[in-house]
């Protein structure tokens, strides 16, 4: 999978660089750039904004940087998937997640300021995919913390990149429900003991004690998931819950 993220602060992406995202780019899993947008400026300042059209408060960011960014990092017919977040956009979903993974090249425009001239999505919808996503209902300063999000949730299900594929099977959000806790040693800690299913030995106890406390912990945290959930998923034991 190629991915590329153009930003005005790069280091913001520094973390890409570490853990297992660092590792499958350098196994090659991982085609990942990281551009900064001033590069496409030429001024002595290298500015990338100006003053909002209609007055109000704050600055936009201007198409021009953007529209050659475009010119070099896409100069053929293949084409990106353009994500670019925005308090606005889509709401980001392990669905989703799943969709992106599938993809072979994605591009990250990350805003700041009060945003990306409208006419810089405009244009690149006439070109290529463009989705605008966010990953919740608060205001960041800009769209670089969404894209690293973004980026963990994405990569982490490309084949490959997280080695233990097993660990993906029951993840929160995969099943429709959220895990079941998680305990390892000691035994006991400050008066907090493991749940002794869980040192029982007995796999099918323990399939079935994680379940019953995935759903009890569903139906406390996010009761919008079960409302979601297949019954068909759910057995009959599920159903006594
Ligand atoms: N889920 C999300 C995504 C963002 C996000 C993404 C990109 C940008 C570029 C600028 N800002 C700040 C800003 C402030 C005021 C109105 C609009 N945007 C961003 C915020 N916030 N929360």
């Amino acid at each position: 999978m190629k991915i590329d993220v153009v930003t005005v602060f790069p280091e913001y992406l520094a973390p890409l660089d570490l853990s297992l995202i660092g590792r499958a780019r350098e196994r090659g899993m991982l085609d990942l750039n990281v551009h900064d947008l001033r590069r496409w400026t030429h001024d002595v300042h290298h500015s990338v904004d100006g003053a909002p059209a209609g007055g109000g408060a704050g600055m936009v960011m201007k198409p021009q940087p953007w529209g050659e960014c475009f010119d070099e990092l896409i100069p053929g017919e293949a084409k990106p998937h353009l994500l670019v977040t925005s308090p606005a956009g889509r709401p980001f979903t392990q669905a989703m997640a799943h969709d992106l993974a599938a993809e072979p090249w994605l591009m990250f425009a990350c805003g700041r300021y009060e945003g990306i001239d409208q006419r810089v999505v405009d244009y690149a919808a006439e070109r290529m995919e463009v989705t605008e996503v966010s990953i919740g209902d608060y205001v960041l300063f800009g769209g670089e913390v969404a894209v690293l999000a973004i980026i963990e949730a994405v990569t982490r299900l490309v084949p490959g990149v997280l080695g233990n594929a097993a660990s993906l099977d029951d993840e929160s959000h995969n099943a429709g429900v959220l895990e079941a806790p998680a305990y390892t040693r000691p035994a006991e800690w400050r008066g907090h003991e493991i749940p002794p299913v869980l040192l029982s030995g007995d796999h099918g106890k323990v399939d079935r004690w994680r379940r019953e406390q995935a759903l009890l912990r569903t139906a406390r945290a996010r009761p919008d998931l079960l409302a979601r959930l297949d019954p068909g998923s759910l057995d009959k034991r599920d159903r006594l819950l």
